[in-house]
């Protein structure tokens, strides 16, 4: 039984969508004023979990509880205590962002006038006060994601669901996203839930983060906790010339654990990285046939646990936060 402590809890929760369990049996706890980061590539079942949770769509078995309400059983106690921010905001372009949140407000059964003291406030925490007038058309992407942001708060909820709050966002809009979310935890002692397919966003915000990978739940724990499971030092080696001879020189070093080639870079596991470094250095010099480009030595990202429990590369953020900056909208403000 979960406790007032516990502000999301789910049970063996399953959701199948005909012969697919997009979810295969998550069980959780996130605790009161937690931010929990819900990590995992694309079709992991990350928004999938997030709509049992908000109530949006019922477990095909399991239970889960928001704020200590059953999820399904006691669908509209859940609701009027979690905000929803997902990845598809359902904004009305034709609508100005002031018209949308009166709209919320009244849709949560709030005044006019404590709709309009919420807002007061909501408008410097996710600032778009001064677009608040115009039209949703106008907006750039960030300043959606923001407005849309907003709505989720309007009726000041104890958890706060962001399904990828940041993904398509060029880097500036992605600080202030996550400088609110900080803020909201820290100020108001929101509960934050947040899937992710970003890694350095997880890091970046969780206290704890759940790995999920094809609908399980693959490891959980502190990014510091889950970054230690992996127990090796890496070291990224990068050659120009044949990565197979690269490889054959290294393999037969003791304190190389493992071995991944990616196109010309190999990363190597290694028991005590500073100690390695100069017998790599050294079998690398005995390959006539390569150039060594880069040499570097470092700790284990969540990128390196997620290849260590489930096999994979989590699919390349930083190329896709790349093409997320390229296609910027220019109206995004200062
Ligand atoms: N309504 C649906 N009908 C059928 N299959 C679905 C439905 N919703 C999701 N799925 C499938 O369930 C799996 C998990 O999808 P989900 O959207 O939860 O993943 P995700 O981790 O949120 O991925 P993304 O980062 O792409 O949003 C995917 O294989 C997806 O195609």
């Amino acid at each position: 039984m979960a406790s007032s402590e516990t502000a999301i809890s789910a049970e063996g929760v399953e959701r199948r969508f005909g012969d697919l369990a997009a979810v295969d049996g998550v069980s959780l706890e996130v605790k009161t004023g937690e931010i929990y980061g819900f990590l995992g590539p694309n079709g992991a079942g990350k928004s999938t979990l997030t709509r049992v949770l908000c109530t949006l769509l019922k477990p095909s078995a399991g239970r889960a509880s928001v704020a200590g309400y059953d999820v399904e059983t006691q669908p509209g106690e859940v609701r009027l205590r979690a905000g929803v921010a997902l990845q598809e905001a359902a904004l009305d372009d034709k609508q100005t962002g002031a018209e949308m949140l009166a709209l919320q407000g009244r849709f949560y059964g709030l005044t006019a006038k404590a709709t309009k003291a919420r807002v007061d406030q909501l408008i410097t925490l996710v600032d778009i006060g001064d677009a608040l007038d115009r039209r949703i058309g106008t907006y750039s992407g960030g300043m959606k994601r923001r407005l849309d942001l907003a709505l989720a708060l309007v009726h000041d909820p104890q958890v706060l669901f962001l399904d990828e709050p940041t993904t398509g966002l060029d880097p500036v809009s992605r600080a202030k996203v996550w400088q609110e979310v900080r803020r909201l935890n820290d100020d108001l002692g929101m509960t934050v839930f947040l899937t992710t397919q970003y890694l350095e966003e997880a890091d970046e915000l969780a206290d704890r983060v759940g790995i999920i990978n094809q609908g399980k739940l693959v490891a959980e724990g502190t990014p510091t906790e889950l970054k230690r499971l992996i127990g090796t030092d890496v070291v990224i080696v990068t050659v120009e010339g044949d990565p197979v001879l690269t490889r054959e020189a290294l393999d037969p070093l003791p304190m190389v654990e493992h071995i991944e080639v990616n196109g010309p870079s190999l990363t190597l596991s290694v028991s005590d990285g500073p100690s390695a470094i100069s017998p790599i250095a050294v079998a690398l010099a005995q390959v006539t046939e390569i150039d060594v480009i880069e040499l570097s030595l470092r700790r284990p990202s969540l990128d390196d646990v997620f290849l260590s429990v489930t096999g994979e590369r989590i699919a390349d953020s930083s190329a896709f936060m790349a093409s997320a900056s390229a296609s910027q909208n220019p109206q995004e403000p200062k």
